[in-house]
């Protein structure tokens, strides 16, 4: 591998230097994957090749909820990491179960889009106005505990395939609803669909929503030219990749502090850490339809870097909201909990065990 010159131009007569990132290949994840490379290419002049990796819940539609639970689109790109066929993985976080697998780490979650869920409903009327007997298509279970849990007598159809599948349902018919992602609407440019933003209070989305998580291996190193031009990386980061580059020293840098450098953003970052560690404390004590939303609020006086900054939150707090609920809605438990920014997983623990004491334990789901 050869040395990228300060101005981020190769080296004469070396190969470029390059980096190998896996995606599905659904259009949402080429859309986030492709941000994902162009990000990569500006900040660090290198050459980002998308490798399409086929995942279980690519090639099996049926029943995703029945295949081994979480990780169905996971998997695969997670083994491409560990045989060395790529370099970085971009996955939807909230498809990302809580378990990492040694030897990968999570070194980088980018600037988050918008967390809520919408409602998709070609005959415009919004969820208090399509009455009883409306036929809603979700296959998620928060989604349908907490549509049920509205009272409004909606009909809950599961329904599976990829963002366009889903409306075209919508409009063929087929249900004369569905509640998507936001986040997932807007990379495809699809927002045009949208008849109705829920509101988190309503419809508390999925723990992760809205955001990207960057995997590599934890003992990768980038390739030799990448770092040239970036600032040291920090050291002790929470990629656990530990290590610091020095700019221009020829010394490959660990892979995650330079993902996590140049694409990590902190409020994003801890929000989601927050969501998280809420997902697999509760995970461990039930099986129910959960949703969690965590928010960061700066101290007075202190504002955030930008996202990709690299540099840790000054004061603040974060507020996690979460949502347990029976399949059918009968039994909703809501809860929230504001803590430091400092420990967010501590926060997310701290309110799976409140709802965990509140009665969450003896609700059952399917999840
Ligand atoms: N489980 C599928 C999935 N994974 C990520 C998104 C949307 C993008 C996101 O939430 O980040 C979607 C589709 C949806 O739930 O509407």
């Amino acid at each position: 591998m050869t040395l990228a010159s300060p101005d981020g131009t190769l080296a004469p007569g070396g190969p470029p230097a390059r980096l190998r990132l896996g995606t599905r290949r659904s259009a949402l994840a080429l859309a986030q994957s492709g941000m994902v490379a162009d990000e990569l290419r500006a900040r660090l002049g290198v050459e980002v090749e998308l490798v399409h990796i086929v995942t279980e819940g690519d090639r099996n539609k049926a029943a995703i909820n029945q295949l081994s639970g979480t990780g169905v689109f996971v998997s695969a790109l997670r083994d491409a990491l560990l045989a060395g066929e790529i370099d970085l993985a971009v996955h939807s976080l909230k498809d990302l179960p809580t378990v990492t697998p040694a030897g990968i780490t999570l070194a980088a979650i980018p600037p988050r889009e918008d967390v809520r869920d919408v409602l998709i409903s070609p005959s415009g009327r919004r969820l208090a106005e399509l009455g009883p007997g409306a036929r809603i298509g979700t296959g998620a279970p928060r989604r349908a505990a907490q549509l049920l849990a509205l009272g409004l007598g909606l009909e809950v159809v599961p329904i599976r395939g990829n963002v366009d599948t889903r409306i075209k349902k919508a409009i063929d018919g087929e249900v004369d609803a569905v509640v998507l992602a936001k986040a997932g609407l807007a990379r495809l440019a699809r927002l045009d669909a949208v008849t109705e933003i829920l509101d988190p209070d309503v419809m508390l989305p999925s723990p992760g929503q809205g955001a990207l998580a960057i995997e590599c291996l934890t003992s990768a190193v980038a390739p030799t030219g990448v770092t040239t031009g970036c600032p040291v990386v920090p050291d002790g980061d929470v990629t656990g990749a530990g290590g610091s580059a020095t700019p221009g020293s020829g010394v490959g840098a660990p892979l995650a502090g330079l993902l996590r450098f140049v694409l990590d953003d902190a409020p994003s970052s801890v929000a989601v850490r927050a969501e998280r560690a809420f997902l697999a404390a509760i995970e461990a004590g039930c099986t129910a339809p959960v949703g969690a939303l965590a928010r960061v609020v700066p101290a007075a006086g202190s504002s955030w870097p930008a996202g990709g900054s690299g540099q840790p939150l000054r004061a603040g707090e974060v507020r996690l909201r979460a949502v347990v609920a029976s399949p059918d809605g009968g039994t909703v438990l809501r809860r929230e909990l504001i803590g430091p920014t400092a420990d967010p997983e501590a926060l997310g623990r701290r309110l799976a065990d409140d709802l965990l004491s509140a009665g969450a334990h003896t609700l059952m789901g399917t999840r």
